[in-house]
């Protein structure tokens, strides 16, 4: 029998459990495999899902791994594990305790899944991603951060409640890392065609873009013990689909840069055309310098937490 594409979600919280979800519901391929701390309960949530890919008359059927061994033969690799912030928190309060999280599953990755593509959640993003690439080693096409496109869909919102209409019509762009420093683009986004520009005025575009910067903050605050996972899911499982189905469609992800946007060997949020090897192509837009100087403050702030990690030792081999 043909082998069936088999997608592995490390981490079985909130945001792995639905990403597992929307792919089993979605039939997307043919195993999605759970890899969390606690066996039993990635059992449970691995059968109440096949069960239900069962009602969706789906064939995608969901099992939980026993141990690294079962992540073997992944085609993709979503990392989902690490602590979510809570009220009063920024993603960066992560960094040490979940970078600690995504070494040890890198490192897993590297040595059971080395043909995967791996695909990074886990806050804060932009580091989380950097550290999944420097301890796979693998390249950068193989190691992408989810983050642009959950971004675009909560600034596509803001618009929608603005406007009133145009839901589902919205392209919105956001580039640079998964942070306060975002760089939501009003100039790349458009209502079915029509710029933004052209049915808001500056006061409403500065609030959407305030808001989308607040997005997450907004959803932990009202949740108070975690953070938001449907977007974030739904966002993930296209990236997923993309990679499974090859459709070299273009979607904010947060890369490596090589080159790109006049930065190497740092990761940030920048457009990628994604198919069946990954992130295939880094697409090349003509920021104006306003823009150029919003993402070169925001790689900063990136650049800042992976020294901090350099300072702590942390990508020594015994560390
Ligand atoms: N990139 C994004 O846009 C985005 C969006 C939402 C959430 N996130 C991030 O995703 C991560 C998970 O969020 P969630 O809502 O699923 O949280 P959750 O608390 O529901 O689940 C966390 C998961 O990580 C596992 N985990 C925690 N500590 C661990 C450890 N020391 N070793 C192994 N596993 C450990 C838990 O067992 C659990 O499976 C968080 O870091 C959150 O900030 C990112
Ligand atoms: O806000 C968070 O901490 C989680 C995630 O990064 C999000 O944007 O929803």
């Amino acid at each position: 029998m043909a082998k069936g594409r088999k997608v592995t979600i490390i981490g079985t919280g909130n945001f792995g459990s639905t990403v597992a979800f929307i792919l089993a519901m979605n039939g997307a391929c043919h195993n999605v495999v759970l890899r969390g701390r606690d066996v039993n309960k990635a059992r449970g949530k691995a059968l109440d899902m096949s069960q239900a890919a069962n009602a969706a008359r789906q064939h995608t059927v969901v099992k939980a791994a026993r141990g690294p061994e079962d992540i073997a033969g992944s085609d993709i690799v979503v990392i989902t594990a690490g602590a979510p912030r809570t009220p009063g928190m920024s993603r960066d309060d992560l960094l040490t305790k979940n970078a600690a999280i995504v070494k040890k599953y890198a490192q897993e990755i590297k040595e059971y899944a080395p043909e995967s593509i791996v695909i990074v959640v886990s806050n804060p993003l932009d580091v989380m991603t950097y550290v999944a690439q420097k301890v796979t080693g693998f390249p950068r096409e193989r190691v992408l951060g989810m983050a642009g496109i959950l971004d675009a869909a909560r600034m596509a919102h803001f618009i929608y409640e603005k406007l009133e209409y145009g839901a589902g019509q919205i392209r919105a762009t956001v580039m640079g890392g998964h942070g306060d420093t975002m760089v939501p683009l009003p100039k790349f986004t458009t209502v079915a065609g029509v710029p933004i520009e052209d049915l808001l005025d500056a006061e409403q575009i500065g609030e959407i873009v305030q808001k989308t910067r607040n997005g997450g903050a907004e959803i932990v605050n009202l949740l108070g013990d975690g953070s938001a996972y449907y977007a974030p899911a739904k966002s993930t499982a296209i990236m997923v689909e993309s990679m499974l189905r090859d459709t070299k469609q273009i979607h904010s992800c947060a890369i490596m840069l090589e080159n790109d946007y006049g930065y190497s060997g740092i990761v940030s949020g920048v457009p990628v055309m994604i198919g069946a090897g990954g992130g295939e192509e880094v697409i090349h837009m003509t920021l104006k310098p306003l823009q150029q100087e919003r993402f070169a403050k925001s790689v900063a702030a990136v650049q800042e937490m992976v020294d901090k990690l350099y300072e702590l030792k942390f990508f020594d081999e015994e560390a």
